[in-house]
This record gives C-alpha cells, sequence and structure tokens, in this order.
C-alpha cells in the first residue's frame, strides 16, 4: 500500500541554511494531505528561507563526563523501530546543557494553527551546525555503537542486519539541530516524521538522506519534568487490519535523564507524539541518524 492510499503525512525536503525565524514559524504547522484526523506530519527540518541571514553556531559546552563508551550498550526497545541507548548523557551533563540551552533565543510556536493543521506547541531553537553534529556522532559513544565498532553494545549484528536496520550506510547525523523546551501544557500532538535528504559537508561532501530520529532527553521526574512522555502508535498487523480487534496498546517511553533514544522515520514511521507536559520542563535535543544516498 503506498503511502497516498495509507493516508500518512509527509514531509518535503529540508535545506542545510534556513533562518533561525522564519523556518521557526514555518516549521511550527504540522501540515496534512487528508482530511484532518488529529494526526499531522512534522516539517519541523523542513521549511527553508529565502534570506541569506544565518545565525552563527552556539558555543556548545564540551561533553563532559561521559560514561566510557564500553558501559553503554545500544537497546532494542521495538524490533526494527527504537532503539535507546541508556546514560547516552550523564545526569551531570544534562545538566549543564539545560542551563547553556536556557540562554539561547528559543522561540514559542506562535499562534493558533489554521484548521486541519496539527500541532507543535513549544519552545525550539534550531540551528544547522555540522560540527556540532559531528561532535555528536563521533564526540559520543554514539558513533560506535550504531556502526557496530563497539561490539558488546551493539545488538550483535552483522553488517547486512545492520545496514537492514538503520537503511543504509549511516554516515553521520542531520546537521539540522533542534532544541526543544516544553512547559507545563505544551506538548507535541500526533505526527509522522518523515526523511530529508541532507548533504553532509566534507571534502567531498557526502549526499545522504535521514533514515531514523533521534531524541536526546536532558530532563526526567528526577530533575522534576512530569508528563512529557514520548508515545508510539504500533499499526495493527496488515491481516488483523480489518477484524475488530482492539488495535495494539500504545509503546510509551518514559523521559529518563540523558537517554538516547532513535525512532525509524519516512515511509516506516510510527504515528507518535510528545504527551503534554504536567510539571517542569522537558529539554529534548533533536538530529537523526543519515544514510549515504
Ligand atoms: O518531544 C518528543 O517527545 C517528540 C518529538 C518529536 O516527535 C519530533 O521531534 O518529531
Ligand atoms: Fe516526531
Amino acid at each position: 500500500m503506498s503511502v497516498a492510499q495509507t493516508g500518512r503525512r509527509r514531509d518535503i525536503g529540508h535545506p542545510l541554511i534556513s533562518t533561525q525565524i522564519l523556518s521557526t514559524v514555518l516549521g511550527d504547522l504540522l501540515l496534512f494531505r487528508m482530511p484532518p484526523k488529529k494526526k499531522g506530519k512534522d516539517t519541523s527540518s523542513t521549511k527553508s528561507s529565502s534570506s541569506h541571514e544565518q545565525k552563527s553556531p552556539p558555543n556548545w559546552p564540551t561533553f563532559h563526563p561521559l560514561i566510557p563508551e564500553s558501559d553503554l550498550t545500544l537497546q532494542e526497545l521495538l524490533p526494527g523501530q527504537i532503539v535507546t541507548i541508556p546514560n547516552f548523557w550523564t545526569a551531570t551533563l544534562c545538566k549543564s546543557y539545560v542551563s547553556f540551552l536556557s540562554s539561547l533565543p528559543l522561540i514559542t510556536t506562535p499562534g493558533k494553527p489554521k484548521k486541519g493543521d496539527a500541532v507543535r506547541v513549544n519552545d525550539r531553537f534550531q540551528i544547522d551546525d555540522p560540527a556540532f553534529a559531528e561532535r555528536l556522532w563521533s564526540g559520543t559513544a554514539l558513533k560506535n555503537l550504531v556502526l557496530g565498532v563497539n561490539e558488546d553494545g551493539s545488538l550483535g549484528l552483522d553488517e547486512a542486519q545492520r545496514r537492514n536496520l538503520w537503511g543504509g550506510e549511516v554516515v553521520g547525523l542531520n546537521p539540522n539541530i533542534r532544541i526543544y523546551r516544553y512547559r507545563k501544557g505544551q506538548f507535541f500532538d500526533q505526527h509522522y516524521d518523515d526523511f530529508n535528504n541532507v548533504t553532509l559537508p566534507g571534502n567531498p561532501a557526502t549526499p545522504a538522506r535521514t533514515t531514523w530520529t533521534l531524541l536526546l532527553y536532558l530532563t526526567s521526574p528526577a530533575t522534576g519534568c512530569i508528563g512529557g512522555e514520548t508515545v508510539f502508535y504500533p499499526e495493527p498487523e496488515p491481516s488483523k487490519k480489518k477484524n475488530k480487534d482492539p488495535p495494539p496498546d500504545p509503546f510509551v517511553v518514559g523521559l529518563e535523564l540523558g537517554l538516547a533514544l532513535l525512532h525509524r522515520h519516512g515511509a516506516e514511521c510510527m504515528l507518535h507524539e510528545g504527551r503534554e507536559v504536567l510539571e517542569g520542563e522537558k529539554w529534548v535535543i533533536r538530529s537523526d541518524l543519515c544514510v549515504r544516498r
């Protein structure tokens, strides 16, 4: 069944250079292709701007302290769909990042969405920063875990299985970095994340495509954030679609300090949402895994 037939909402391509304000404003709308049913799509990384204005990247703090790579493992929470790395960042690092990120010019979702648009209601900072994406990839355990260099923590996959899981040869992270702050009452409504074609700078540059979303949680109930879980809605198996069985239970990922969550996106993305924050603040760093195209 094609994407159009299933009524899934998709992203369109995204720019490497975008203006902070315009892209943020436009990126707030989760557009529909089908009559609205409360499900949108995440266009947050897809909007370009005709302006040439580009902010200089923040002076991101160093990634210190980190847990040694040999003590970290990939966990497959839902086969082929959700993989996590517990303690990817330490509580101390998360805390210093939240304090640093609070100084950035985050922009609150503007206004009321138009009829038919789904909603992201939070505060966001978005920047194209290939150097930061590269640090997050190579300067942490992520690269070696994903590529299977750290064998013990890497799900015991052979090369072919690894390519199959990640959707190709993983070459790095999307330079489009998004910082989200959700305060009490804020949430990210149900949507699908689509893939984007990107170019990773270098000599030569690497044409790439995003295949999995990366969410790095910097807060949790331990820091006073209640609610804000990321909830996934698995689809019923095709054979069961027509019968009257109840749909599969939602899969709830509670906030965990320093947890990195990867979930498959694009054509096989599960419907998902960021639940409303009930107390405190939820902070997330978002990027995507990229494969060679
Ligand atoms: O904040 C969350 O829990 C979900 C974020 C999300 O779905 C997205 O960035 O596309
Ligand atoms: Fe999403």
